[in-house]
């Protein structure tokens, strides 16, 4: 990761603890329910696990799934293609680097709230080519094709990416629609905003950190889309700031659970009853750590803004509609870039006197 430089100290109050919450963990889920049909019924198993989704999503934004269908192998394949990938000399990692042009594949300077990840990242789309608009500006409506690059070794590894995102998509669409039923809404009521999907997946490779007191693998953040899904290995190091009185809580890892998580986009469309929440990654001096999330994301043209069904005269909307794609491309720009411009945030649309 070359020399260690002050890019990557956090200031005092957002390094890590020395001791860590560990009495509590976030929800188990068990989806055993839904593995067996396409269309969810009103069994009274259905009726309990939409209740058991619907309260995680209050109180923790956050919750682990266990029996959720997308097969073991298929995630043993990711991630020992990503293992594989990553331990390549530096070099060789670089021959497919992310760029001004090309905002996906290998990159080790991400900076979260502008100080440095203790992190390298292989990023790649799920549609491939995804649309999206070209500018931050406004009134500019060119749209880019991103295009996946993939690097020739380990020489499996776009198979393993594409054939695992697949399973994660499928399972992506069963939690949104789960979610939607929590919020009493038909199942389908959100599916069509994924038509033209800006979904991604990221490959996360944090290295040992001799300075783990100093520096965090990802600084604290909020998931911008509309959901995550993130497979982490059995190390540990995710820590989810808990809602009740704002300390930061471990996610012990759970063998082949998934981790979930409401992003900004479910907050705004269930107008702040769900809400999107801060995580961070803890670095290691012990052990290297993988994890691999997915980011459900809606399309480019998407207005995202609170659902009618959810509005009403006693509670009206919170936010104005913002633009998916405007956001996302300011997001990305000012990450890779440094722009003088604030990172977009959804409080940016919250309306006046709420
Ligand atoms: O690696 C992890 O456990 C989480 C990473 C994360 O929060 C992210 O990439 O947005
Ligand atoms: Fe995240």
């Amino acid at each position: 990761m070359g020399n260690i430089d002050e890019s990557f100290f956090q200031e005092t109050e957002h390094r890590p603890k020395q001791s860590t919450i560990e009495a509590e963990n976030i929800p188990l889920i068990d989806l055993s329910p839904i593995l067996t049909s396409d269309s969810f019924n009103s069994s009274s198993e259905i009726t309990n696990l939409v209740a058991e989704i619907g309260d995680a999503c209050q109180k923790w934004g956050f919750f682990q799934v266990i029996n959720h269908g997308v097969p073991s192998t298929c995630r043993e394949k990711i991630e020992r293609a990503s293992k594989e990938f990553f331990l390549l000399p530096t070099e060789e990692k670089r021959k497919v680097s992310r760029d001004e042009d090309n905002p996906l594949g290998f990159y080790d300077t991400e900076h979260t709230k502008n100080v440095r990840d203790w992190k390298e990242v292989f990023d790649f789309v799920v549609e491939n080519p995804t649309l999206l608009p070209a500018s931050h500006e406004p009134h500019d409506m060119k749209l880019m094709e991103l295009k996946n690059q993939w690097p020739n070794f380990p020489n499996n590894f776009r198979e393993a990416c594409e054939e695992y995102a697949q399973g994660i998509e499928k399972l992506s669409y069963k939690l949104v629609e789960l979610i939607a039923l929590s919020l009493g809404l038909p199942s389908k009521r959100l599916n069509s905003y994924f038509k033209d999907q800006t979904s991604f997946m990221r490959l996360n490779y944090y290295p040992l950190c001799p300075i783990r007191d100093l520096a965090l693998g990802v600084g604290r953040h909020k998931d911008a889309g509309a959901l995550t899904v993130l497979a982490q290995d059995d190390v540990g190091g995710l820590e989810v700031k808990r809602k009740t009185d704002g300390e930061w809580i471990q996610v012990k890892p759970t063998l082949d659970a998934y981790i979930i998580n409401v992003g900004d986009i479910i907050q705004v469309w269930s107008n702040d009853r769900y809400e999107s929440i801060e995580h961070r990654v803890i670095a290691s001096s012990m052990k290297e750590r993988f994890s691999v999330p997915f980011f459900f994301n809606p399309s480019h043209y998407v207005m995202v803004e609170p659902l009618e069904e959810l509005t009403n005269e006693g509670s009206p909307a919170k936010y104005r509609a913002y633009n998916w794609g405007k956001f996302s491309t300011t997001r990305n720009l000012s990450n890779f870039k440094k722009l003088n411009v604030e990172n977009v945030q959804i409080y940016h649309f919250r309306n006046g006197d709420l």
